[in-house]
């Protein structure tokens, strides 16, 4: 069904803007934490900034690039707050509310940020039949106020609005929308009036699509770049082969690197700790690969995955006729990597015949197969890891003391996420490259909120549990969209993101004041005296409050929970308490 506005000869074009759904939505997800230094709009943080600033900044950026480069700077700006936005619009509307709404919340969001009120001119919007012409009015626009004292302008100079307008609808509509502004009060026009039509209908669109392309010239806006090309289908971001090495800046994990360097050149046997997912296994690669014997094999084994009986054959290998099965001789993982390297993982798993027998390879650099005669000579560096505590397991006499000895001459313990939170994000960009580039995909990067989610998480499983949680964002993103906190946790609810605190609602999901109520913004007591003027209970406002968010959530529990606030076991059971299920 194509959507239309009714065409107002300018005129006939009432005051007041009509046709727009409650932006009560919109509004909703707007939080001000102003104890966290933060303002929240969905999942972006956003940033409350005065004209007079944004004047400001303006005036340093055309006089540092010149007003054509500036121009380009600014519409790119607003072209990626557009397509930031279309996700939050889409996200609220969507699925409720359908596409015209989706879209009208651009417009909507855009006057809530403060940025201009926009009045429906024409919007027809029918993509399936190649269908969409918008027109809109622009009052009160922040570019023409903060132009002002420059004087009458040669050309229009609402660019990022004009930007933001257009990324908005193409990330709504998947295809690429361009808006012009034909009339523009910054260059003495009556009115600021604009038009958007898909790219093609445009006779200049070549150039305005190069414009969104072009390589900005501030570091700032490298990323914006990145995404807008990727945009275009330039399949940016694929990792670098060094990238792929042990990613960490934090002081521990960089000390850690350092001594691990230098045991590399030294031919003694290392010992790795550290808990599980921390990365032994790729610190142990990168030990082979800056030691001598970079050239050779590199062997892992888990210890902990192989059978106890199987271990022995497994390490040193297996003759002919040795055992029921053992069809043929058999090479073990010790000979495998003679001239290189062998990663034993989980070690303390080692049985005592095994630890017998690791023991004679470290000391004489000998072996013989399971069933086998034969002494064979080996030239194998071994690195060894554990997870558990390995002095406890001699003092309990379940590790032998003299393999420990031998192997404890170079100890490193590789410190968990937790302690260096400051690689999580380095990290995240890595296994993201990483996973875009396996899958094929190109997401727009993590939301602010998810970002915020990674870093108050605690890892218990560490890298791995992060490398793992990123895949799982990656694949239920789609394509251009930004992968939300809830893609990377699902239902969970990290524990200590506070903002769930400004929503109003404490732990057994009674209204209580909120932290921002207590300062200026008086609109939430303002409908809480209003429900109270109705006679309303507690109990029937929180009835209320359940019900409406399972509405506005399609019935779906999980996100109506997440909506108030509230875990899921907690809003079923008040559901139930109330006999809505
Ligand atoms: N610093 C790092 N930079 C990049 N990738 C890392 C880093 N640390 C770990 N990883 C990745 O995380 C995953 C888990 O790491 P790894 O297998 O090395 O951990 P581990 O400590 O050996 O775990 P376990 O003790 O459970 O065997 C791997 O895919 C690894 O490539």
């Amino acid at each position: 069904m194509p959507v239309r506005f009714p065409v107002f000869s300018e005129t006939a074009m009432p005051a007041i803007p009509h046709d727009y759904p409650s932006a009560r939505d919109l509004m909703d997800a707007l939080r001000f934490l102003p104890e966290e230094g933060q303002i929240w709009l969905g999942e972006q943080r956003m940033l409350l900034m005065s004209l007079q600033a944004s004047a400001f900044f303006r005036n340093e950026l055309v006089t540092t690039l010149g007003i054509e480069r500036a121009r380009g700077v600014f519409i790119r700006l607003g072209y990626y707050s557009g397509l930031q936005d279309a996700e939050l619009g889409e996200a609220l509307r969507g699925k409720a509310l359908g596409l015209r709404d989706s879209f009208l919340a651009g417009p909507q969001l855009h006057a809530l940020q403060g940025h201009v009120q926009a009045i429906p001119v024409r919007v027809e919007i029918d993509p399936e039949h190649n269908r969409f012409h918008s027109e809109f009015i622009w009052k009160g626009s922040f570019e023409v106020e903060v132009w002002r004292p420059r004087g009458v302008q040669a050309t229009p100079v609402c660019w990022t609005l004009l930007g933001y307008a257009s990324g908005y609808a193409t990330q709504l509509l998947g295809r690429e929308v361009q808006y012009r502004e034909v009339e523009c009060m910054g260059c003495g026009d009556a009115q600021c009036r604009i038009e958007g039509r898909f790219a093609e209908e445009w006779s200049d669109h070549e150039a305005f699509s190069a414009l969104l392309r072009e390589a900005p010239l501030i570091d700032e806006l490298y990323d914006l770049q990145a995404r807008v090309a990727t945009l275009e289908g330039d399949l940016a971001r694929r990792p670098r082969d060094e990238d792929w090495g042990p990613i960490g800046s934090a002081p521990a994990f960089r000390e850690m690197l350092a001594m691990l360097d230098s045991a590399a050149a030294a031919e003694v046997p290392v010992l790795l700790l550290g808990e599980t997912g921390t990365g032994k296994e790729i610190l142990a690669r990168r030990l082979h690969d800056h030691s001598q014997r970079a050239e050779g094999p590199f062997i892992a084994v888990n210890c902990a995955a192989i059978p106890p009986e199987l271990i022995e054959s497994e390490l040193f290998g297996v003759e002919k006729g040795a055992y029921t099965g053992a069809t043929q001789s058999r090479l073990g993982r010790f000979e495998r990597a003679h001239g290189g390297t062998l990663f034993l993982d989980e070690l303390a798993e080692l049985s005592p015949r095994a630890q017998a027998a690791l023991l004679r390879a470290l000391q004489e650099h000998q072996i013989e197969r399971v069933g086998g005669q034969e002494v064979r000579e080996v030239d194998v560096r071994v690195v060894a890891a554990t997870h558990t505590d390995l002095h406890q397991r001699v003092e309990e006499g379940r590790f032998r003391r003299d393999l420990f000895f031998r192997l404890n001459a170079f100890t490193l313990t590789v410190p968990p996420l937790r302690e260096r939170r400051e690689d999580t994000s380095a990290l995240a960009e890595h296994f993201l490259a990483r996973c875009e580039h396996h899958y094929q995909r190109r997401t727009l990067g993590f939301s602010d909120q998810a970002r915020a989610a990674m870093l108050q998480y605690a890892w218990p499983g560490n890298v791995r549990e992060l490398k793992n949680t990123i895949e799982r964002g990656v694949i239920l993103t789609a394509d251009h969209k930004h992968i939300t906190e809830r893609a990377l946790f699902g239902d969970y609810q990290v524990p200590t993101l506070q903002r769930e605190k400004s929503q109003g609602l404490d732990d057994q999901g009674r209204l209580v004041e909120s932290a921002d109520a207590s300062h200026e913004d008086a609109s939430p007591r303002r409908h809480i005296q209003a429900l109270f003027d109705a006679g309303l209970t507690p109990e029937d406002i929180e009835r209320e409050m359940l019900v409406a968010a399972q509405a506005a959530s399609d019935g779906n529990i999980a996100a109506a929970a997440r909506r108030l606030g509230m875990t899921r076991p907690a809003y079923a059971y008040r559901l139930k308490k109330y006999g809505l299920r």
